[in-house]
């Protein structure tokens, strides 16, 4: 099942650079991780803000609902879901 997922991102002023330099890689690693197995399929920045949106290629909903909520950042996303389905007109064969 694909969906789109929309992250922004706030984080609070309050945290110290070590705790926000640590919530980040630990952020990355996991993306990063997530990305090698193909269930976070792309990742691309929005321009000119701190928010991303991605695809994401997960069993259920449940699934990608325990993925999301295991982020790092998660406390600090406000996050919008988009479920997908293939498009008739798509050349691309994993677009499933
Ligand atoms: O910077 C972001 O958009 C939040 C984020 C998601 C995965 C990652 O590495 O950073």
């Amino acid at each position: 099942m694909l969906f789109q997922v929309r992250m922004d991102v706030s984080i609070p002023a309050h945290l110290s650079e070590t705790e926000v330099n640590d919530l980040k890689s630990r952020e990355k690693a996991l993306a990063q991780q997530l990305q090698q197995s193909g269930k976070w399929r792309h990742l691309w920045r929005i321009a000119g803000q701190y928010a991303n949106t991605s695809i994401f290629d997960v069993a259920s909903n449940e699934e990608l609902h325990n993925l999301l909520l295991s982020l790092p950042l998660y406390p600090f996303m406000q996050i919008e879901v988009t479920p997908l389905c293939r498009h008739p007109s798509s050349i691309h064969d994993d677009d499933r």
